[in-house]
This record gives C-alpha cells, sequence and structure tokens, in this order.
C-alpha cells in the first residue's frame, strides 16, 4: 500500500523519487494510517503534521497514546520508510488528514530514529497464522521531515506556510484503499475456491452410511443436504471471480479517467469497491468456515488446510475499512441517487436500474412454474425489485425522521440490508452478463449457467424475506424457485469435481490433505499425524511427573 499510495497521492517528482527505491527494496515501505484510537474514523486521526516555516519541515507527532499508529502491516519490524496519515497543521490551522512519507529506521543498521518508537502489537487470531506479519505500533515525538516529503498531489504547503488546495476531490486522498479494496474481491475468490475445492474433493471420497449388503457407503456428496450447504459455495467463488474480474476493469477505467480529470465515475468506484469488498469478504469469511463443518472432524485438523485458510482470512472482513462501516457508504450514496429520481437526473452505471422505478416498483413477478427461474431476466428483474423497493422504502422511513442524519441514524440496519441487496443484485448482474459471452470449452457455458442460477436462487431463497416483505416475489415463487435450486444440485453434482478441478490449484498450494488431487486422503492423514511434534516420543513428556504419581497415587487410594 505504500507504493499505490505515493502513485496515488504524490506528484510526478515525487514518484520519481520514491517509487524506484521501493521497487529495489532498498527501502520497505508500509501504509501507517490506522491508530490506536482510530481506523475507520480516518478524519478522526490524532497524529499531527505541523509545518515550522523556520526550517521548512513538518514537524510528525503522536500527541495522545490514542494517536499511536496501530495495526499497520510491516511496520512493527520490517518497514523502513511509512506513508503517515496525520493533520497538517500550518498557519495555526488544521486541514485534516494528509500523507506523509516518514522514514522510521536507519537503512545503515535499522535502527529506530531518534523520536521514532517502533515495535509489533503482539499474537493475533488463530495457531498464529497471521503472526508472520509485523502488524506494529509506532509514537513520533516531534520528529522532523522535509516539507517535500508532503505528498503534494491533491494539495500542497508553500515555502510560506500557505495551504493549498489542488482542483481534485478530496477523496482521492482515500484511493489507495480504493484500489486493495478491488484487490481483496479477487482474493475473495481465491480464498473461498480454495476452501471449497478442499471440501468438494473431500466429499467425493468420504463415505458414511447407505451400504446396502456390505456394498460401498454412500459418498457424503451425494447427500442433499451436503450439496445444499456446498453447490451455493461453488457457486459463489465462480460468481466472486467474475464480478471481481468486472471490478478490475472498474477500476481501470476509474483510473484512466482521473488522469483527465474526469472525476464521473468516482463514486461508482467507491460504492463498488466498498460494497463488494464487504459482502464477497463476509461470504468467504463464513463459507470457509462451513468448509470446515462439511469436513467433518477432519476439517478441523491443520493438516486439512481448513483452519489456518480461515484464520488467515477472516481479518478481511475488518481490514481495509470495516464491512459494515463500508455498507454504510453504500447506503449513503443509494439515498441520494433515490433522493435524485425525483429530480429527473438519470442514475448511471450499477446504479442505472434505479431509473426505472416507477416500473419495478409496482411490476410483478412473472414466474409460474420452477423452470421459469432458469430465464434471467426474471431473475433479474426480481433482484432489481427487491433491491430498489428496500432502498425507497428507507429514503421513505428516513424522510419522516426529524432530521435525515437522525433518519440516517435511526434506519441504519435497514439501510445495511437495502446495501446488501444492492451488492447481490451488481454480482448477479456480472454472472448472467458473463454467461451471455462467449464461452470456449465442451459443456463449460452450461455449466456456468447452472452455478449462475445457484448463486442467484440460493441468494434469493436466503433472502427470501426481502423479497417477500417488498412484495417482489409472492410465497409460491418464493418456493419455485427453492424447488428449481434442488433439481440444480442435481445437475450440478456430476461435475462437482471437475468444477473445482478447474481451479487448477497444485496439492502444495492448497496444503490440504483432505483436498488432494489424488483423492488418497487416509494414508495421507494417517502418515502426517506421525509427524506431530506429539509423536516424538512413545511415553510423552510429563508422564514421569505428572501421570506418573497420579496414578501411582490413585492405586494405592483404591487398595485401602
Ligand atoms: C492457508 C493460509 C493462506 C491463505 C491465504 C488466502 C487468503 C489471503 C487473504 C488475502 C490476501 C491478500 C489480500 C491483500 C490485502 C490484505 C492486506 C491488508 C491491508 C489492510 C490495510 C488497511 O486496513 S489500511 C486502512 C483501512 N482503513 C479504512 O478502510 C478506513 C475506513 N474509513 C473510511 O474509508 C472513511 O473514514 C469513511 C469513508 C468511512 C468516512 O469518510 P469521511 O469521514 O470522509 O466521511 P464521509 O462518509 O462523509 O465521506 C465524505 C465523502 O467522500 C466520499 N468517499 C468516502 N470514501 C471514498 C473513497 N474511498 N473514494 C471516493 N469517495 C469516497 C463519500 O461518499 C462522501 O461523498 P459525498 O457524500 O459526495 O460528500
Ligand atoms: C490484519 C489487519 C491488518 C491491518 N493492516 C492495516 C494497515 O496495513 N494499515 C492501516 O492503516 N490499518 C490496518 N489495519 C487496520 C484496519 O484498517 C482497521 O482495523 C479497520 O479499518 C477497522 O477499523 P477499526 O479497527 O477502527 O474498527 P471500528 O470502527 O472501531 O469497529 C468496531 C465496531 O464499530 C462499528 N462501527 C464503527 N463505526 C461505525 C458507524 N459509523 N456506524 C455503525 N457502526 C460503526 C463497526 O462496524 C464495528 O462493529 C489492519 C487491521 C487488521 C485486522
Amino acid at each position: 500500500m505504500f507504493v499505490p499510495a505515493i502513485k496515488g497521492q504524490g506528484t510526478e517528482e515525487q514518484q520519481k523519487k520514491w517509487l524506484p527505491l521501493a521497487y529495489k527494496f532498498q527501502i520497505i515501505g508500509c501504509y501507517a494510517q490506522t491508530e490506536l484510537g482510530h481506523g475507520s474514523n480516518v478524519q478522526g486521526l490524532e497524529t499531527t503534521a505541523t509545518f515550522d516555516p523556520m526550517t521548512d519541515e513538518f514537524v510528525i507527532h503522536s500527541p495522545t497514546l490514542t494517536s499511536s499508529k496501530w495495526w499497520p502491516g510491516g511496520l512493527g519490524k520490517a518497514s523502513t520508510h511509512a506513508v503517515v496519515y496525520a493533520r497538517l497543521i500550518t498557519e495555526g490551522k488544521d486541514y485534516g488528514i494528509h500523507g506523509f512519507i516518514v522514514q522510521l529506521r536507519s537503512l545503515e543498521d535499522h535502527s529506530p530514529l531518534p523520536g521514532v518508537t517502533l515495535g509489533d502489537i503482539g499474537g493475533k487470531f488463530g495457531s498464529g497464522a497471521y503472526n508472520s506479519m509485523d502488524n506494529g505500533v509506532l509514537r513520533f515525538d516531534h520528529v522532523r521531515i522535509p516539507r517535500d516529503q508532503m505528498l503534494m498531489r491533491l494539495s500542497q504547503v508553500t515555502r510560506e506556510g500557505k495551504y493549498v488546495q489542488s482542483d481534485v476531490p478530496k477523496q482521492l486522498l482515500y484511493g489507495t484503499m480504493v484500489y486493495v479494496r478491488q484487490s481483496i474481491v479477487a482474493d475473495a475468490s481465491k480464498a473461498l475456491s480454495r476452501a471449497v475445492c478442499i471440501a468438494v474433493r473431500y466429499s467425493a471420497i468420504r463415505k458414511q452410511f447407505g451400504s446396502q449388503d456390505g456394498g460401498p457407503e454412500t459418498q457424503v456428496l451425494n447427500y442433499r443436504t451436503q450439496q445444499s450447504r456446498l453447490f451455493p459455495l461453488l457457486a459463489s467463488a465462480y460468481a466472486f471471480r467474475f464480478v471481481g474480474d468486472w471490478l478490475n476493469w472498474l477500476y481501470t477505467d476509474v483510473t484512466q479517467k482521473l488522469e483527465v480529470k474526469d472525476y464521473s465515475t468516482l463514486q461508482e468506484a467507491h460504492a463498488c469497491t466498498a460494497g463488494l469488498k464487504a459482502v464477497t469478504t463476509s461470504a468467504t469469511a463464513d463459507a470457509i468456515e462451513e468448509c470446515r463443518k462439511l469436513c467433518g472432524g477432519h476439517g478441523y485438523l491443520n493438516s486439512s488446510g481448513l483452519p489456518e485458510l480461515f484464520a488467515v482470512y477472516v481479518p478481511a472482513c475488518t481490514y481495509e475499512g470495516d464491512n459494515v462501516v463500508l455498507l454504510l457508504q453504500v447506503a449513503r450514496i443509494l439515498m441520494k441517487t433515490v433522493s435524485q429520481l425525483t429530480s429527473g437526473k438519470q442514475p448511471v452505471g450499477t446504479m442505472a436500474y434505479m431509473g426505472k422505478v416507477q416500473h419495478l416498483m409496482q411490476s410483478k413477478c412473472a414466474v409460474k412454474t420452477a423452470e421459469d427461474w432458469l430465464n434471467p431476466a426474471f431473475i433479474q428483474e426480481a433482484f432489481e425489485a427487491r433491491a430498489l423497493r428496500m432502498a425507497v422504502n428507507c429514503a421513505q422511513n428516513i424522510g419522516q425522521a426529524s432530521n435525515q442524519e437522525e433518519g440516517f441514524y435511526e434506519r441504519s440496519p435497514d439501510l445495511l440490508e437495502a446495501a446488501v441487496a444492492h451488492i447481490q443484485l451488481i454480482i448477479v448482474t456480472k454472472f448472467i452478463e458473463k454467461v451471455h459471452q462467449d464461452i470456449p470449452g465442451h459443456g463449460v457455458k452450461e455449466q456456468l449457467q447452472n452455478l449462475c442460477n445457484v448463486y442467484a436462487l440460493y441468494t434469493l431463497h436466503k433472502h427470501l424475506g426481502d423479497f417477500l416483505a417488498t412484495g417482489s416475489l409472492t410465497p409460491k415463487q418464493g418456493a419455485l424457485a427453492n424447488e428449481q435450486l434442488g433439481k440444480l444440485y442435481a445437475q450440478v453434482r456430476p461435475n462437482a469435481v471437475a468444477l473445482v478441478d478447474a481451479f487448477n490449484y497444485t496439492d502444495h498450494y492448497l496444503g490440504s490433505v483432505l483436498g488432494r488431487y489424488d483423492g488418497n486422503v487416509y494414508p495421507a492423514l494417517y502418515e502426517e499425524a506421525w509427524k506431530d511434534p506429539l509423536n516424538e516420543t512413545v511415553v510423552p513428556e510429563g508422564y514421569h511427573e505428572y501421570l506418573r504419581p497420579l496414578l501411582k497415587q490413585q492405586l494405592k487410594l483404591s487398595r485401602l
């Protein structure tokens, strides 16, 4: 994040100076924004950067304990430099949060520079999976940096100390986070596809119950419950891949527009990266845990690869923006868009469907049979009607409050659900668009169509309350969707293993004895067990100190 921050907020000159050093690892940088007391609320950060016109320097300082930088990855032990986000103060005025390049450690002996206190913040969730990352703590005691180490693409401070705001939106300060959020969506698909690959392969080889006359037991992958839990996750892995590809296109397009000072899609980029990051990471974290459970007891073994995958993955729901905070950002933009509908301003991009408000507020879903749910037009319209009606309902309720902000606060749980509905519509839309494309490979398109329908109808089934409460569907149509879902599972089953083999993960990358490509799980589990350090001795350490005295004492007591 050090590099994209300099790319996005540094001048050409600053990029020319600092990026080559970073690329060649002549310096190691981190992104020091979050503090002990503030993470979500960036505008609440307390670290100060006070301009000293006498020396043409900024004085970086941590005025309070809560202003200590806390969490930045790589900060504790590895980084020599940081992009530090601090309150810019010049001529006695606080201009809010800006980025500054600050050297933290000597390039000679890596010792912290004068006025810099550095360390690691300690162990984290799980069996230490994330402990390979030195998330750090950093405090400044009046550390001086040259004025030209303020990132000056978005705003500047002159030699005399005058603050100058460039003619670019101040939100570009948040640009690095937008960049990482869009990459996290693609990462969600990778993490989810790993977990699903393990669970599908293991479910194909695991047999339990159902033996007839001594014959083979039933593959657990043939159980309807296993399919109804696992195949929506398989479909989600593909869904997140395709929406992640689209989001990368959107991000690239926005970045190109920014180059020519076209800020028209900045809001769309923020809403989509924030919302898709929130929805895909929450779903993926839940799915990895579900995949662990789908593997029964062996899923709880570290050798399954699932506990570590879960422990490494779950902070994605928090870092780069807490998911609730990000969804409320989407909700704010939805409310702004709804409020503009009466002005005649046509919504664009992923909000365009809201322009069909007259139709969608009264449309009746035309589904009459289970097969009708295979028609993408019916799915699309149902998801659009649900999302729009939830957003309009929120706007109407907020409108009844004494003031907008109070109303937004009171209705924030409902706004959260409206934001999720909007983002799920985007995911479904992009999946439908993907399967409408020419897709090479014999039968591949049909399989992806099945998965697209599984993702859409599973999501509809899971959120049926929204669809019924908004009148977007009738209970009968909801039941038909569930009926069709069961038929789709039967169609996915024969290709389930092929659909995870298609991720083309090596056994090494997968890191799971349950997910081995050859399916030779039991010998691998048995072999792996003996590698456990506990098995280095036949009689366990502690026998003589603890077990033996206890056993002897009990034996003596039993003879009394
Ligand atoms: C087996 C083991 C291995 C297994 C491995 C598999 C899995 C691997 C996992 C993945 C691997 C790698 C992943 C790679 C990444 C991981 C690295 C972790 C990195 C984490 C780094 C961080 O966390 S950095 C810090 C992140 N912090 C945040 O996100 C803070 C969140 N808060 C904010 O963004 C803002 O405070 C806020 C947006 C919430 C509020 O902003 P503000 O206070 O300014 O108020 P407003 O809401 O009023 O906004 C003002 C206007 O600005 C608009 N806005 C806001 N944000 C943006 C934006 N980003 N872009 C554009 N516009 C924005 C907002 O809409 C308002 O507009 P108007 O209403 O028009 O005024
Ligand atoms: C593994 C990891 C790596 C990280 N790496 C970095 C890094 O490299 N650089 C960096 O700068 N930071 C980093 N962070 C910090 C991370 O960005 C923050 O933790 C994250 O942005 C969440 O902010 P917070 O901790 O202040 O959560 P809080 O906002 O304190 O969240 C606590 C609760 O409050 C709720 N909440 C907060 N505000 C609102 C609101 N307005 N309305 C409703 N509910 C609200 C949240 O939903 C949540 O439930 C990292 C964090 C982790 C876990």
